[in-house]
C-alpha cells in the first residue's frame, strides 16, 4: 500500500518527484497514465499524467481518476505536482486540477509551492524567480506551449480558480512549522482555499511539509516533497531505507532525444557537438515528421557505437519555433516534433539503445508512450531532478534504463556525463 499517492503533470516532473522521495528513502515507483490494474509496490506511487497542456476538463478528469485510484490503493496523502516553474496560462490547468482535487478530498485548504531551491526556483513575496531573474525575464516567458510573463503566482493562480489565493509569506515560513500552522488557519478563517507558500531554501521546503502532515493535498513542485518521507517516519509508518534508489545493471547502446527548447537544453546539445554525434533535426525546412523520421534513421545507421552515445535533436531557438508555430499553429507544432521524437526513439530502441535520455517533459509523454512503457522505478540522481530510472517496456522484453530530463534541468555536460 503507497503512503504517498502522487498526481504530476507531465512524465519528466514525476520523475524529478520521484528522485526527491527516493532521496529521502521512500521506495517510488512512476506509473504511466492511471492505470487499470493493481499499483505496484512502493512506499510512494507517482502517476505520470500527461495533462500540463491539454482541456482542463481532460486535466480534471484524468487527475481524479488517478486520484481515485491511489486512494483505492491506500494512499494516506495525495500530492499535486506540477512544474517549479508554474507552467500554465491562465485557463489552467494547475488551479482548476488542485480546486477539483480539494473537493475530492473534502478538504477547504491546499498549498501552492513549486520551489525547488537546488534548481534556482525560488519564492519570495509571491513572485517565483528562476536564479537570479524573475520567472518572466529568466526564458521561461518564451516557452512554446505555456509561456509565462507574470512572475507574481498569487496572480496567477488567481486567474486560473475561483478558491481564493492567498500567501504564506517569507517571514512565517523563516520562522518554522508553528508560524506557518498559524497562517494557514488565519487564510483557511479568511476564505482562502490556496495559498501560494514562499521559500528560499531546502529548510523552508522542511518545515512547509511537516507542517502539511496532516493535510490531504498537497500542490507544488518536486520540492515540496523534501519533508513529507520524515513525516511518515516519525508516524512510524516508513522503516529507514539504504537502497531505496537500487537498479538492475545497465547494458546496451546509449542515446539521448531532445525536444526541449529550453535554454539549459540548447546549451546541453552545444556542448554535446563537440563530443559526440549529434544531428539536429530542422522541422521548419522540413515540416513532415515521417521525413524527419527518415533523416533519423539513415544519420543513425552507422553512428551507434558502444563507445559513446549519440544525440537526435529537434529542439531550436525561440525565433525558429515561433516560426514554425506560425506556419503550422502552435499544437500542430508541438505535436509534429513530439511525434517525430517518438519514432526516433522507438527506432533507436529497435537499433539496440537501452539507455536512452529524453530531454523535455512533453517530448518524454510521446517518447514514453510510444515505448509503450507502463511503469518506471527511480535510481540514482545524474543530476538535482533527474534519475535514472528502469523502464518495464513493449519495446525491450528486458527492459531498459529511461532518463526523463526536464528541460530547464542538468548541467551544460549532462548527455555526457549521463553515460558516464
Ligand atoms: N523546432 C521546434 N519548433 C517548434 N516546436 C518545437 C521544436 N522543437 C520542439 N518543439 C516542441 O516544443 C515543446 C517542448 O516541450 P517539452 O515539454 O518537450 O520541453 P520543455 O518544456 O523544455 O521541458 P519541460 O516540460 O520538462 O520543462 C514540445 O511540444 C516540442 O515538440
Ligand atoms: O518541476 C520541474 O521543473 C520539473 O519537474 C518539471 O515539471 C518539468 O517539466
Amino acid at each position: 500500500m503507497p503512503l504517498l499517492g502522487c498526481i504530476a503533470d507531465d512524465f519528466t516532473g514525476a520523475t524529478d518527484l520521484a528522485s526527491t522521495l527516493v532521496r529521502q528513502g521512500m521506495r517510488a515507483v512512476q506509473v504511466i497514465g492511471v492505470p487499470d490494474g493493481d499499483l505496484p509496490e512502493a512506499d510512494a506511487v507517482i502517476i505520470a499524467l500527461k495533462s500540463r497542456t491539454i482541456p482542463v476538463a481532460e486535466a480534471i478528469a484524468q487527475s481524479l481518476a488517478a486520484c481515485e485510484a491511489l486512494l483505492a490503493a491506500g494512499a494516506k496523502q495525495i500530492l499535486f505536482k506540477y512544474c517549479s516553474t508554474f507552467d500554465s496560462t491562465d485557463e489552467g490547468n494547475i488551479g482548476p486540477v488542485a480546486e477539483a482535487l480539494m473537493k475530492r478530498l473534502g478538504t477547504g485548504f491546499a498549498i501552492a509551492c513549486p520551489a525547488f531551491p537546488t534548481n534556482g526556483r525560488t519564492i519570495y513575496q509571491g513572485h517565483l524567480f528562476v536564479g537570479a531573474h524573475l520567472l518572466s525575464e529568466g526564458g521561461m516567458e518564451n516557452h512554446p506551449l505555456t509561456p509565462m510573463t507574470d512572475p507574481n503566482l498569487v496572480r496567477v493562480l488567481s486567474r486560473q480558480t475561483r478558491a481564493g489565493v492567498g500567501l504564506i509569506p517569507f517571514a512565517s515560513v523563516e520562522r518554522g512549522v508553528a508560524a506557518i500552522r498559524a497562517d494557514m488557519a488565519r487564510l483557511t478563517e479568511s476564505g482562502r482555499g490556496l495559498a501560494i507558500a514562499d521559500a528560499v531554501t531546502d529548510a523552508h521546503l522542511m518545515a512547509l511539509g511537516e507542517a502539511c502532515a496532516n493535510h490531504a493535498l498537497i500542490t507544488g513542485g518536486s520540492g515540496i516533497a523534501m519533508g513529507l518521507p520524515e513525516n511518515f517516519r516519525r508516524a512510524g509508518l516508513l522503516p529507514v531505507r539504504d537502497d531505496a534508489d537500487a537498479l538492475p545493471p545497465a547494458t546496451g547502446l546509449c542515446a539521448v532525444v531532445a525536444g526541449s527548447c529550453s535554454r539549459a537544453t540548447l546549451g546541453q546539445i552545444g556542448l554535446a557537438r563537440g563530443h559526440v554525434p549529434v544531428l539536429e533535426l530542422d522541422a521548419l525546412a522540413t515540416p513532415d515528421a515521417a521525413a524527419l523520421e527518415a533523416q533519423a534513421r539513415e544519420w543513425m545507421a552507422d553512428k551507434l557505437d558502444a563507445a559513446r552515445p549519440v544525440v537526435i535533436a529537434a529542439s531550436a531557438p525561440p525565433d525558429k519555433v515561433e516560426a514554425l508555430q506560425a506556419k503550422l499553429g502552435r499544437d500542430a507544432a508541438g505535436a509534429l516534433v513530439e511525434d517525430t521524437m517518438a519514432a526516433i526513439a522507438a527506432a533507436l530502441v529497435a537499433a539496440g539503445v537501452r539507455r536512452l535520455v529524453v530531454a523535455g517533459g512533453e517530448t518524454s509523454g510521446a517518447v514514453v508512450q510510444r515505448l509503450g512503457v507502463k511503469s518506471l522505478r527511480i535510481g540514482p540522481e545524474i543530476d538535482p531532478g533527474v534519475p535514472w530510472t528502469h523502464a518495464t517496456s513493449e519495446a525491450a522484453r528486458e527492459g531498459l534504463h529511461l532518463a526523463l530530463k526536464s528541460g530547464n534541468f542538468g548541467a551544460r555536460d549532462f548527455f555526457l556525463k549521463a553515460f558516464a
